[in-house]
Formats: C-alpha cells, sequence, structure tokens
C-alpha cells in the first residue's frame, strides 16, 4: 500500500481521511517526526494548504514522499464569510475547538437570529517531487446558535447540512462522509493520487 503523509496536527482531519483514502497508508507526519509549527499567514484556504505540504515535504527530508494536507474553515453569511481561513484561531491565539464553537454562535447571536446560511471549505494540497496541487470541496448548510450532538469535531454541533434537519453533531457519520467538503476534494485529490 503507498503511504500518504498527512501534513496537519488535527486528529478530526487524521480519522475523517484515514476512512475516506482506504486505499493509502494514510500516516500523520507527526508519526513520523517531530511536530513543528507552521505559520499558516497566506489569504486562501489553497496556499495555506500548500504552505502546510510543502513545509512537511522538507521536513521529510524524503525525495519520494507524497504529502498531502488540508486547509479548511466554516464561512457565516451574516458575518460576512467569517471565520473563513481564520476558523482555527477564532476563539484567539490558543483557543481550543470549544472556545471557537462558542465564539461563533454568540457572534451570530449578538446579530439578533438565530441561525445563518453558512458553508464549509476544504482545500487538499498533494506535493510530492515532480507536483504540487489543489483541488477544492464545499458543503452548504445553516450555523445555529445552538450546539446539538456529539458527532464530527469544530463547528460540526452547530451546522445542519443542506437537505436535513440535525447537525453533524448528531447525524450518523455516514452523513458527513457522503456530504462533506473533505470527501468532495479528497475525491478529486484521490484521481490525482492515481495518476502519480
Ligand atoms: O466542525 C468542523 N468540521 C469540519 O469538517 C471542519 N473542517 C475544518 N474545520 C474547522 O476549521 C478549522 C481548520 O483550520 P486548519 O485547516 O488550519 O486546521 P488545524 O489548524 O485544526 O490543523 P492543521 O491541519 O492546520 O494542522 C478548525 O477550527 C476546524 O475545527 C471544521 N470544523
Ligand atoms: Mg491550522
Amino acid at each position: 500500500m503507498k503511504k500518504l503523509v498527512l501534513a496537519t496536527s488535527n486528529k478530526g482531519k487524521v480519522r475523517e481521511i484515514k476512512v475516506l483514502c482506504k486505499e493509502y497508508e494514510v500516516v500523520p507526519y507527526t508519526d513520523i517526526i517531530d511536530a513543528f509549527e507552521i505559520i499558516e499567514d497566506a489569504d486562501t484556504f489553497k496556499e495555506n494548504a500548500l504552505i502546510k505540504a510543502r513545509a512537511v515535504y522538507k521536513a521529510l527530508g524524503e525525495e519520494d514522499a507524497v504529502v498531502m494536507a488540508d486547509d479548511s474553515g466554516i464561512s457565516v453569511d451574516i458575518l460576512d464569510g467569517a471565520p473563513g481561513i481564520y476558523s482555527a484561531r477564532y476563539g484567539g491565539e490558543d483557543a481550543d475547538d470549544k472556545d471557537n464553537l462558542k465564539k461563533l454562535m454568540q457572534d451570530i447571536k449578538a446579530k439578533g437570529i438565530t441561525s445563518s446560511p453558512a458553508h464549509y471549505t476544504a482545500a487538499i494540497a498533494i506535493v510530492t517531487k515532480d507536483i504540487e496541487k489543489t483541488v477544492h470541496g464545499w458543503m452548504h448548510g445553516t450555523a445555529l446558535t445552538e450546539a446539538k450532538g456529539e458527532g464530527g469535531f469544530g463547528y460540526d454541533p452547530m451546522f445542519v447540512p443542506l437537505g436535513y434537519d440535525k447537525t453533524l453533531g448528531e447525524l450518523d457519520e455516514k452523513v458527513k462522509k457522503e456530504l462533506s467538503h473533505r470527501s468532495k476534494a479528497l475525491n478529486l485529490a484521490g484521481k490525482i493520487l492515481k495518476s502519480l
């Protein structure tokens, strides 16, 4: 089985990508080398995904490595697309998933509403010695001011996908596997991986 090194330290992403990339031996880079800080200072999901994949490819020092990174986030219409690329740091530099979720629900509530259209974006970058490629996936739905359920990770307990009446925290994980920004992007990434 071909090895696919993930340039992420997000356990939720690793879990989902392992399920969605069954034909590969998916290994987080932190299983191979020590975790190091990667500054995600670009303006787009795409460029941030490339920064992460390039940094890990270089740090591995293994010419034949195939490295994949995911940069993702949630964009809420009533907040003009925030937090977007800042989703991981929305509650502050040291914020965890719970702090971020709480702040996003509060900020929507502060607009005097209890829900807003929103979408997730995932940019996936693949870096090898020969190529640098990126693909995207999106999932549309509604962001709520109330968190429900324990499934998924991050903002999932406040997000209801289009066509459903429950949050990703409550829905069976199969739904997210079918519909998510990450699964759509990984489907496209799979075609690139096959062509390597
Ligand atoms: O509820 C969620 N369901 C998802 O499916 C999802 N995908 C992304 N996110 C949130 O968006 C930010 C990503 O930031 P991000 O891409 O920089 O990742 P990260 O910093 O956590 O790890 P790394 O991959 O950079 O190491 C983080 O706040 C995530 O919680 C999600 N939240
Ligand atoms: Mg990050």
